[in-house]
């Protein structure tokens, strides 16, 4: 992370608490603040946490301002407060709660503040595990929440930028494309990824506004792009007039290329410069040793940012360690807030298998969810690829499976400790088993025993490498990367319904991890 002066998150809060306590806060809103934890500052936004949806909506009425009075007073600056909600801070609550030790939780119901307005606890969505008065009182400025996306922050409104007026998009020039999956909601808060997604909400709020870039490395299939698209979504639903483009580095680099080739270089820098309110760019270390398109993003990202246009970018590195990028490239990227994820520890790998497992309707229990969650650590595309796996297993014994069978189904699907697995090898060996040739996978013959077996290739170049769609396009004859994403989609769900997939794959996957170690 990267801020101008350090700061101590809990010291400062746990300052405020005491400030607040002597000014004679009330026993029930102690409570609640309690409950809080401070992630972040970003800008002049306090990014706080509280564990349940009620102690949001609580902390959403007057109790706010005191909240935000008190801690600008500490930090020496006019701050305002954003709350999430982060279930994994129930667990806490829960030991607490069961140890009879959090002093505000005990005295919630004996010793309420006449002064609140206090009524019965509301443990309506099944939340706070002690007493509470749950009179909940939403702040007469919440931001008005529009269609059915709902992330929980809540910012009093501003308008965005001064660009409430800007021209509504226009379906031809414009189109977002992310992933209906990759939201704020469904993405998991830990202890490895807080301060990124606290940036990420920051940054949706008040696109162009808070930090501008924002930059978020991390290793491969940590959350990257979830956060980008996320951060899209919310935008798209919180602020409909502005344009939010999403685009990975090597398309960026396509239509570049393309652009330059069919003189058509105003089209390109109308949609990436004109038609854009809020870019967001993934994998930007795909641009290293590609100078004239780094050239063409320096105009670009200048542009962007001098319009107070909102620029993220993502890369599986530090800024400073982008050494192929001019050093002019690399401060521009350093002049926001740079911010990383980590590999998920256990509790948030568990919650991410929960969440999925919840999504996707899979009848799976919390003692397989937790075998899976402890064989895979670094790599959440790899956790979800196993947690497919032994839903697909489970799917075709039609029957639950308990940790033997699931221990029986990971042994082929946990990662290998040595050797980089390189999609040359899968298709190679896809090629190989399937009695066809390395070409004809990479061909245009829609011979049905070819269309799978280059659909299995391209699902397992997915799941065993780190190549984005777009890399993976390219791999497999220059593709589009919507043809591979279309392939991962469809065997994902055939290894669920047809044994003979399910078992083409396994062996396949033992076959290239065995000869890549
Ligand atoms: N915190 C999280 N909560 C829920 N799902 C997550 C979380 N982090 C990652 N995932 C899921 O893990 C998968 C991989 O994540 P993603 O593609 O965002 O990784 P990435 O860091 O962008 O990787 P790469 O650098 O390879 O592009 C996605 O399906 C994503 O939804």
């Amino acid at each position: 992370m990267t801020t101008d002066e350090p700061v101590d998150y809990e010291r400062t809060w746990h300052a405020a608490l005491a400030e607040m306590s002597k000014h004679g806060i009330g026993s029930r809103d102690r409570a609640f603040l309690n409950l809080t934890r401070f992630v972040g500052l970003i800008g002049e936004n306090v990014l706080l946490s509280v564990p349940f949806e009620q102690t949001k909506r609580m902390l959403e009425g007057p109790l706010r301002e005191q909240v935000a009075e008190t801690l600008s007073n500490q930090l020496g600056q006019q701050v305002r407060v954003a709350i999430s909600v982060d279930e994994s801070l129930q667990a806490a609550v829960q030991e607490l709660d069961g140890a009879g030790t959090d002093e505000g939780a005990s005295q919630t119901g004996s010793d309420a503040n006449p002064d609140t307005n206090a009524q019965e606890p509301d443990h309506s969505d099944g939340t706070l595990g002690f007493s509470v008065p749950g009179g909940s009182q939403i702040a007469a400025e919440q931001v008005p929440r529009p269609r059915s996306a709902h992330p929980d922050v809540v910012l009093p409104p501003r308008s965005v930028g001064g660009r409430t007026d800007a021209p509504q998009p226009s379906d031809e020039e414009y189109s977002p494309r992310l992933n209906p999956k990759y939201t704020f909601d469904t993405f998991v808060i830990g202890d490895s990824n807080r301060f990124a997604h606290a940036a990420a909400i920051a940054i949706a709020e008040e696109p162009g506004q808070a930090y501008n870039p924002l930059f978020i490395h991390g290793d491969s299939g940590l959350g990257k792009t979830h956060l980008l698209h996320a951060i899209g979504h919310y935008v798209h639903d919180y602020h409909p007039k502005l344009r939010v483009r999403y685009v990975s580095s090597e398309e960026f680099t396509n239509d570049f290329v393309n652009s330059i080739r069919d003189d058509r270089a105003a089209t390109f820098q109308r949609r990436y410069r004109d038609n854009v309110d809020v870019l967001l760019i993934d994998d930007i270390q795909f641009l290293q040793g590609k100078e004239q398109t780094q050239e063409e993003f320096f105009h670009t990202f200048n542009a962007l940012h001098s319009s107070g246009k909102q620029i993220v970018l993502t890369s599986d590195q530090p800024p400073e360690k982008l050494t192929t990028f001019a050093d002019r490239m690399r401060s521009r990227f350093k002049s926001g807030l740079t911010t990383d994820v980590h590999p998920p520890e256990l509790e948030t790998r568990i919650a991410i298998l929960r969440k999925k497992a919840n999504a996707e309707r899979m009848d799976i229990g919390d003692d397989v969810l937790e075998l899976v969650a402890s064989k895979i650590s670094t790599n959440i595309r790899e956790l979800e690829g196993a947690l497919i796996r032994v839903a697909a297993y489970a799917s075709l014994q039609k029957e639950p499976v308990d940790r033997a069978k699931a221990a029986f189904v990971l042994k082929d699907v946990v990662p290998s400790e040595t050797g980089q697995i390189t999609v040359h090898q899968i298709i190679a060996e896809t090629a190989v088993y399937f009695g066809v040739t390395v070409d004809d996978i990479k061909g245009t013959s829609r011979s049905r025993n070819l269309v799978t077996a280059r659909q299995i290739a391209m699902y397992l170049s997915r799941e065993l490498t780190e190549h984005s769609f777009p890399q993976l396009g390219q791999h497999f004859g220059g593709r589009d990367h919507t043809t591979v994403m279309h392939a991962e989609k469809k065997i994902r769900q055939l290894i669920g319904e047809r044994q003979p997939i399910y078992d083409q794959i396994t062996e396949l996957t033992t076959q290239i991890r065995r000869r890549s170690s």
